[in-house]
């Protein structure tokens, strides 16, 4: 990220800690960022079949290959189960997540919330058995545990620990920690679109330690591609792309949800997830909207939520211009979710 020739570097930036700045000026539709994950996990509820390989987070097909030892993981080929075998679903994880899915587990009657925390844990207590060094990565990653994290990691740790050998880091304050990173930091990696809609479920998360430092806007200049159903060799990647033309100097931002929300939605997701008050000029704007039957429609959010917002059926995405070709910006936007493209007349 600070290499001389990246687009972006991390700074301090006033009331949101660190943030991604433009070091030259930037193009819509350029890809700033392409990053693979430090650690995937799924988002399944612990006693439930998810539909998707545990190793590349694809959906199955209908041969799958179950893992030798226990019934609950499945992979869509040898090369994924031979993946995850050497990594993420190792002997200790198989074992410890074999013990938590068993009918009599405490974590049975658990809310489905605390079932994925588990899923977490068992997840970056594996990482950190087989990279030691990521810890630091991790812990440097911003969110402070508060009194219900504290309650469930200790619980979380007290289940998991008798798997550990002795003379490992782990503890309980060490897991409220990670949850709490968890929390703020994770991407979702979500299922395909379907016209059917309602709208798409979450696979699983991930955290992308560059992606991270991307703070919010609700009318971002970027926003997120991911590929994860595509045939790609690196199909858990994240991918940010620029919305509209970005000065040197300015703040990268993305939307941490779909721009069209609500401001009120929008106002208790930011809180109650990610612990700020937003700021922008839209939420200002829309935290004194009142119906006067005034014309809203020349003000410069709903203009640009007009023209990125995307209008295929129950989808809602957000609409970025393809990559420029020879530094000439494309006329296409793209969809984030669906992969619509549409021609903006406009450019
Ligand atoms: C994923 S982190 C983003 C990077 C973070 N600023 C850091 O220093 O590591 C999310 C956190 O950044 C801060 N943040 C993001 N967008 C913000 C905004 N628009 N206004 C204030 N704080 C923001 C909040 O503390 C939020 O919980």
């Amino acid at each position: 990220m600070d290499a001389s020739n990246s687009p972006l570097r991390l700074e301090h930036i006033p009331s949101k800690g660190k943030g991604l700045i433009a070091t030259k000026p930037l193009k819509a539709g350029q890809i700033v960022l392409t990053e693979s994950p430090l650690l995937l996990y799924s988002a399944s509820p612990l006693f439930s079949q998810p539909s998707y390989c545990d190793n590349c987070f694809r959906t199955l097909p209908t041969q799958t290959i179950p893992c030798p030892s226990c019934s609950h993981c499945k992979f869509c080929s040898q090369k994924c189960l031979y993946i995850a075998l050497n990594s993420s679903h190792s002997s200790w994880s198989c074992q410890t997540l074999s013990y938590l899915q068993n009918k009599t587990s405490p974590l049975s009657t658990q809310p489905f919330e605390i079932q994925v925390q588990a899923r977490f844990i068992v997840a970056v207590y594996n990482l950190l058995m087989h990279n030691p060094s990521h810890l630091n990565i991790l812990l440097s990653l911003h969110g402070d545990p508060n009194e219900a994290i504290l309650d469930s990691a200790k619980f979380l740790h007290s289940l998991v620990s008798p798997f550990c050998q002795k003379n490992m880091i782990f503890s309980d304050e060490l897991a409220a920690k990670l949850i709490a990173k968890e929390r703020i930091n994770s991407f979702c990696l979500m299922e395909p679109y379907s016209q059917k809609g309602p709208q798409r479920s979450i696979k699983g998360y991930g955290i992308y330690p560059k992606a991270t430092f991307f703070n919010h806007d609700c009318i971002p200049n970027a926003c997120r591609f991911d590929y994860v159903d595509s045939s790609d060799e690196n199909n858990t990647d994240i991918v940010i792309r620029l919305i509209k033309d970005v000065d040197v100097g300015s703040e990268v931002c993305i939307s941490y949800f779909r721009i069209n929300k609500d401001y009120s939605s929008r106002k208790r997701i930011l809180m109650e997830d990610y612990g700020f008050a937003c700021e922008c000029d839209r939420c200002k704007i829309e935290a004194n909207w009142n119906d006067d039957g005034e014309s809203k429609s020349d003000l410069p959010h709903v203009c640009f939520l007009s023209k990125y917002v995307c209008d295929k059926k129950n989808c809602a995405g957000t609409m970025a211009p393809l990559p420029p070709k020879d530094d000439e910006a494309s006329n296409v936007l793209e969809c984030n979710f669906c992969g619509n493209l549409k021609v903006d007349n406009a450019t």
